[in-house]
């Protein structure tokens, strides 16, 4: 271990993100009732240029209406080379209710992107005496966001998420492709006339994972856009499980179910890792570092692993 002590992020659940364009008021409710942790209101790409200033109105009038229950409420701004994000921030800082809790920032390119918002949201908190400190999301979904990931991880002490949006990734990476995420079938390994599907997304996620890892930010895997396809949705979202994220945004209400399905621990996976904690207990009682468990080995780092899964199962019951 480093000297550094990895820090540790939010300890809240973010299984699921739900969008939804803050131009469809009757989506609200919905949802509200929902079962996604975490609710994000659009100001950004869902929402046509004509309706941005009646979609900022909206949502401002929903943190005061809506009974958003014990939801994450987040608000995905416009991007910083719009001409639309200033007023975003400056509306929904002064008009808000303090039932807003973050703001999401679309297209990060770099550290001074994330500082930028950050001095206006710090002034306007400041001048309006906000008792809640807003938190940020952002959205890697560039090839500045992710050549520079490592510091916009470390941009803010406001920044509690990162995800990655793969549909402006990859049209800014130049790839080959209209999906937005998971399998893409001209990325794959030919052998002896079969074709194995790699994973396009394998590496802009796990350098996401790290960079949020090494500052205590929470990554998050973004969009799913066939909505229609509920086991390609699965796969990918066990995908970023497995690589260490801990949710995945619903672009669709149908989505939420599936994504809280894979980033909560079953209960033979917390079963286990509680017993791999008893193996060790007992191993320590016995002067040992290592030992066996269901024919294989577990010794100190097993038991960093099964705590991971034990945390997660008990901040997600609360
Ligand atoms: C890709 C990049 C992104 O920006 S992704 C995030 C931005 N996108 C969005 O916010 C889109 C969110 N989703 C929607 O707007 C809609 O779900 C839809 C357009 C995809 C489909 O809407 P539609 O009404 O046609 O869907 P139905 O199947 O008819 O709905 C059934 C039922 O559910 C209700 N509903 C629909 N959507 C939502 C929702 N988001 N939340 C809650 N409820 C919803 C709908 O009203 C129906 O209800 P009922 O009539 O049964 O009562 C990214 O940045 C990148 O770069 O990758
Ligand atoms: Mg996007």
């Amino acid at each position: 271990m480093s000297f550094r002590i990895q820090p540790t992020p939010a300890a809240r659940p973010n299984r699921c993100q739900l969008f939804g364009p803050g131009s469809r008021t009757a989506l609200f409710a919905k949802m509200a009732a929902s079962d996604a942790d975490v609710i994000n209101l659009d100001l950004e790409d869902s929402v046509a240029p004509s309706d941005k200033d009646s979609a900022r109105a909206n949502i401002i009038a929903a943190t005061h209406e809506v009974d958003w229950g014990s939801k994450y409420l987040s608000v995905r701004i416009n991007g910083l080379d719009t001409p639309f994000w200033y007023r975003d921030v400056v509306e929904l800082l002064e008009q808000s209710s303090d039932r807003l809790d973050q703001i999401m920032i679309p297209k990060v390119g770099c550290a001074a992107d994330v500082y930028a918002v950050d001095a206006l949201v710090t002034s306007i908190e400041a001048a309006k005496g906000r008792k809640k400190r807003i938190s940020f999301e952002v959205i890697i979904e560039s090839a500045a966001g992710i050549a520079h990931v490592e510091e916009i991880a470390a941009s803010s002490p406001r920044l509690q998420a990162m995800s990655l949006g793969a549909a402006d990734f990859a049209a800014s990476m130049g790839m080959s492709t209209t999906g937005i995420g998971g399998t893409q079938e001209n990325y794959y390994m030919l052998r002896e006339g079969a074709q194995y599907w790699s994973d396009p997304w394998h590496w802009a996620q796990s350098a996401i994972v790290a960079a949020c890892r090494t500052h205590g930010v929470l990554p998050v895997d973004g969009p799913f856009g066939d909505f229609s396809d509920d086991e390609g949705f699965r796969a990918q979202a066990r995908r970023s499980a497995t690589l260490g994220m801990v949710g995945k945004w619903a672009i669709h209400p149908k989505q939420v179910a599936l994504a809280n399905e894979v980033f909560t621990p079953s209960d033979a996976a917390v079963a286990e890792a509680r017993e791999i904690l008893e193996a060790m207990e007992a191993a320590k009682a016995r002067g040992e570092g290592a030992t066996v468990y269901k024919g294989r080995l577990v010794d100190i780092a097993s038991i960093k692993q099964a705590e991971v899964i034990v945390r997660q199962s008990e901040m997600i019951a609360g």
